[in-house]
């Protein structure tokens, strides 16, 4: 099975690093150069013996390119919300995001609340608990992540693809499966928590 995933949130919160991450298990640090418009990577993960291959559309943050990647909500299945855990208007601003998703994509399209840059403790803003409490406000799964060490990165993608292999394959009386509870389960903490 195929399934869109697509990744969004501010410029600079780090998508294109995650994708990267994920994809190659590389960390490119050095100059941030923006995304134009938008990009996607195939990356196939199995899942309880299924292969799902994920098309994942890296989009850019920046408002300017907002009208070319709004025509792309409707084909996602899945959309991974980033934010970044030393910047306070890049959490700000989710709600936002919030709101143009349930403009522009699917009704049952799954979301997924990301804090990346959990490994720059030293310059964090948003409390997980901020994260955690915004995200069950709308009922959605949420973690902290570092696109640099790679933490909770294959989680992320591994849960959305459990979801929505869930959703195409299964029957009445099949075992059920519930996306937060799986990554409550299944999420690491920042090693180094901060004072905050
Ligand atoms: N320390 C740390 N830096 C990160 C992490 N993720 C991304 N960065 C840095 O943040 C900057 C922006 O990362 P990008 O992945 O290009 O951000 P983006 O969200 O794709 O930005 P747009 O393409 O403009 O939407 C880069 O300098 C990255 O090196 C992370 O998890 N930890």
């Amino acid at each position: 099975m195929c399934c869109k995933v697509m990744l969004l949130g501010d410029s600079g919160v780090g998508k294109t690093c995650f994708l990267i991450q994920f994809k190659d298990g590389a960390f490119l640090s050095g100059t941030f150069i923006a995304t134009v418009g938008i990009d996607f990577r195939n990356k196939v993960v199995t899942v309880d013996g299924v292969r799902v291959k994920l098309q994942i559309w890296d989009t850019a943050g920046q408002e300017r390119f907002r009208s070319v990647t709004h025509a792309y909500y409707r084909d996602a299945q899945a959309l991974l919300l980033l934010y970044d855990i030393t910047n306070k208007s890049s959490f700000d601003n989710i709600r936002a995001w919030l709101t143009e998703i349930h403009e522009y994509a699917q009704r049952d399209v799954v979301i997924m609340l990301l804090g990346n840059k959990a490994d720059v403790s030293s310059e964090r803003v948003i409390r997980s608990e901020d994260g955690e409490t915004l995200a069950r406000e709308y009922g959605v799964p949420f973690m902290e992540t570092s696109a640099k060490t790679g933490m909770n990165v294959e989680l992320a993608f591994l849960a959305i693809a459990k979801e929505l292999k869930y959703r195409a394959l299964w029957q009445p009386g099949g075992p059920h499966f519930q996306i937060r509870d799986f990554v409550e389960s299944q999420k690491k903490q920042p090693s180094c928590c901060s004072f905050l």
